[in-house]
């Protein structure tokens, strides 16, 4: 990008300017499963649902995280980078602690889980994302979005107005909460850096993994809310 057009992208970020272009970042973050938790309509056999088969994503998605560590230690020219995502391990840790204390308080089982398709198609696309040759700016803009889409979700929940059950106050929270949206402001400005300086060729990958992100968690929601 030259002159004009890059300067407004680094005005507004190219994260902001993809997220407004495609309407299917909406769609991942006002998904009816979202919506319904929201207006307190949720089925709870689907929140026990997601629940189960979330605690197995976020096992898998801990080596991914790692893999991005890695790549942040080896490329990243900004020692920020690896704090934030240290931050992000230490979350996903309080994370697995969290599934197994709700999971009992729910009934709900997490060893022997059938996993999902969308959970493994889910797995299948990180694990390409782990290999050395995907550039930094890619994976960070994948971290990112999957961070993002949750943590936009969940405040949704949380805004004046929302009938989410009070049961499910402590899931919203989670994700919900202004420490986590920092969280991901971090990570985004990290991605912005990153793409503000990638070759047009790592610009079209960022943008494509965003959208691949954007699918596997539509596809995530629609499995919890039993439309897959
Ligand atoms: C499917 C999915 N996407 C994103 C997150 C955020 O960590 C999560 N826990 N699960």
């Amino acid at each position: 990008m030259e002159g004009k057009t890059k300067e407004k992208c680094e005005k507004s970020g190219i994260i902001e300017m993809w997220a407004k272009k495609h309407l299917l970042y909406t769609e991942a973050t006002r998904h009816p499963f979202i919506l319904s938790i929201r207006d307190g309509s949720v089925d709870l056999s689907s929140f026990k649902r997601w629940l189960g088969q979330d605690y197995v994503f976020v096992r898998e998605f801990v080596p991914f995280v790692a893999s991005v560590l890695i790549k942040a230690s080896k490329k990243s020219d900004d020692g920020n980078d690896m704090e934030v995502i240290l931050g992000g391990l230490a979350s996903l840790n309080d994370e697995i602690a969290w599934f197994k204390s709700e999971a009992s308080k729910w009934d709900v089982p997490l060893s022997n889980t059938v996993v999902h398709k969308a959970n493994q198609n889910y797995r299948r696309f990180l694990e390409n994302l782990m290999l050395p040759e995907v550039d930094y700016a890619v994976a960070i803009t994948a971290f990112w979005a999957i961070e993002a889409v949750y943590q936009e979700s969940f405040a949704h929940c949380l805004e004046d107005g929302s009938k989410t059950p009070s049961e499910l106050q402590d899931t919203c929270q989670r994700w919900g909460n202004e420490g986590f949206g920092e969280y991901c402001r971090s990570l985004q400005k990290i991605a912005n850096r990153c793409l503000e300086k990638a070759s047009s060729d790592v610009l079209t990958k960022a943008e494509v993994t965003f959208l691949r992100v954007l699918e596997h968690e539509v596809e995530f929601w629609n499995m919890s809310h039993g439309c897959a």
